[in-house]
């Protein structure tokens, strides 16, 4: 074991007084945090609550102002990330931290010599990379590129490499986040069976279904405070959802029946072939009305990310185009990079991404509300730009949006994950665009700001506006679709309405299989679907 625990019944960790500031932003206040051994811990917190921080202090990555960290009952200081995996600990980041163009097992190995273990020969460190896939049930091929693993494949890369260093307390920054519904089952089962062997694992996560499912233990932040820890048996989504909000939340839509006018968005026969010569679109058709949220479900990497592209205005460049698209009756152009213009047509797009597509992580907050809408004639001060101006409509976007902090001039890469998001859907929102394209709208968003932005896209639809939705969150989609189209490999393979619906249903057709036209002896049922759980981007 790489930790030395000074008793076996101290806890995993006991963290007593952390504190964290940066600049006048105190992010972690006087934290106390008992975590037992062999127990899977939730801590759960509205964005910027300062969970990610808490976190990369127990890694190493930033030191505390005051108080202490105890490892299995032992004061231990974590000046670095060396000195954490040296003291057990093992991270997997939100935004993984892979070679990409690294095999697997490279990507295991690499750094593992820095952290005191003797360099292993590459074909010992092959047999253990084998030896912990398959006892932990996270196969995956050693030789691979990372670059052309799934993203559930990529984080079991991550797992293994805290496995290889041999991690006695996981902590999963929002695990789930990326993941298919049968990739985070999977995840979870790993998740029990290595607390079932001794390890504590520490679980960030916005999802309360997760934390109820999972967890033991859970303890709630607030603003910098840890405000209660609680057995997770004793507790429910409730009383989490206000200790964490300090307000009572509504955890479900609440929406009247749709009252859908003319097409405002129709695709006919839209197809498109990457530069790589990988037909990605087969040929969809879709129309979206006024007044009509449309949401479009499936695994991630069957073509949503190039549909939202296309419809927002840039396409991959090369990229093979086919088809017609039209919104409110004109043409749209397939071709060329236009997202400008395509705004101008009244398209708002919260990209799926939004730190590679959504923000430029270096500007300002105030930079990038504006972003794309530089040429708003609000935004224009004769020849120049009112930056005055703009930076008062910020202002306003993101106190609207509980953005936090409320800070326009602070740069986007110093918000949490959260936050980040409600200031590019703030953006494209307050437009109050005819068609409002967006992926993954709450992907990292805590349910306060989720119940927010829900609230905020059935506004929109219901101030006549047409929305597409694509999200790998099947209870978001059916929460908040009218119609519900599932996609796979780069077609539309069947429409449900929500109330009909089955997750069994949807998980068929996200692998590919249509219930409706499959004899039952040949049906596959979503547990079993290999589409669903071998998703290649
Ligand atoms: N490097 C930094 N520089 C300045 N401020 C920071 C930095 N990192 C975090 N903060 C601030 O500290 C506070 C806590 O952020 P943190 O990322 O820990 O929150 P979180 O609970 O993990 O949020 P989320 O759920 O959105 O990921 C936020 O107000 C954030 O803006």
């Amino acid at each position: 074991m790489a930790s030395t625990p000074g008793t076996d019944t101290a806890p995993a960790i006991e963290l007593r007084g952390i504190s964290k500031a940066f600049g006048p932003v105190q992010a972690n206040k006087g934290i106390d945090l008992v975590v037992p051994r062999g127990t899977i811990h939730g801590i759960i917190g509205e964005n910027g609550a300062g969970k990610s921080t808490l976190m990369s202090i127990l890694y190493g990555f930033y030191r505390p102002d005051a108080g202490e960290i105890l490892i299995g009952g032992k004061p231990t200081a974590i000046t670095d990330s060396q000195t954490a995996i040296r003291s057990g600990i093992g991270m997997v980041f939100q935004h993984f931290k892979l070679v990409q163009n690294f095999t697997v097992l490279e990507n295991v190995i690499l750094g593992a010599e820095d952290g005191g273990l003797l360099r292993p020969s590459l074909s010992r460190a092959r047999g253990e990379l084998k030896r912990l896939a398959s006892e932990y049930e996270l196969q995956v091929d050693p030789d691979a590129l990372v670059e052309e693993l799934s993203v559930g494949h990529q984080q079991r890369v991550e797992i293994l490499k805290a496995l290889y260093r041999q991690a006695d307390i996981l902590i999963l920054d929002e695990p789930t986040g990326v993941l298919t519904p049968a990739e985070a089952d999977h995840l979870f089962r790993i998740l029990r069976g290595l607390r079932d062997e001794g390890k504590t694992i520490i679980l960030i996560t916005h999802k309360l279904r997760e934390i109820m499912e999972i967890t033991d233990n859970v303890s709630v932040m607030r603003r910098g405070e840890m405000v209660a820890s609680v057995k997770t048996r004793e507790t429910n989504p409730t009383q989490l959802a206000e200790l964490m909000v300090g307000r009572k939340v509504l955890l479900r839509v609440d929406k009247a029946p749709a009252q859908p006018g003319a097409p405002i968005l129709s695709v006919r026969g839209l197809r498109m072939v990457d530069t790589a010569g990988v037909e990605r679109l087969r040929g969809i058709d879709l129309d979206i009305h006024a007044g009509e949220i449309l949401g479009i479900a499936g695994v991630s990497g069957n073509g949503q990310t190039q549909l939202l592209e296309i419809l927002g205005g840039y396409p991959e460049k090369g990229a093979r185009l086919e088809g017609t698209v039209t919104l409110n009756g004109q043409p749209l152009p397939l071709t060329g990079s236009d997202a400008r213009a395509r705004r101008q047509a009244g398209v708002g797009h919260v990209p799926e991404d939004r730190q590679v597509e959504g923000l430029i992580m270096d500007f300002a907050a105030w930079e990038n509300v504006a972003f794309g809408y530089h040429d708003a004639p609000e935004f224009q001060n004769g020849l120049l730009m009112d930056n005055a101006a703009i930076r008062a409509d910020a202002a306003g976007k993101m106190q609207r949006f509980d953005v936090r902090p409320p800070n326009p001039e602070l740069a986007a890469k110093n918000f949490s994950g959260g936050n980040q998001q409600k200031i590019v859907v703030a953006r494209e929102v307050e437009r109050n665009p005819d068609l409002l394209l967006i992926g993954q709208p709450t992907r990292g968003v805590d349910i306060g700001a989720i119940e927010f932005i829900h609230k905020r896209i059935v506004e929109l639809r219901d101030a006549g506006k047409a929305v597409l939705l694509v999200s790998v969150e099947l209870d978001e989609i059916t929460a908040l679709s009218d119609r519900i189209a599932v996609m796979f490999d780069g077609r539309i393979m069947g429409e449900r309405l929500p109330d009909q619906a089955t997750v069994a249903d949807l998980g068929c057709l996200m692998a590919g299989v249509d219930p409706a036209t499959t004899a039952p002896e040949d049906a596959i049922t979503p547990a079993t679907a290999p589409g669903l759980d071998e998703g290649v981007r």
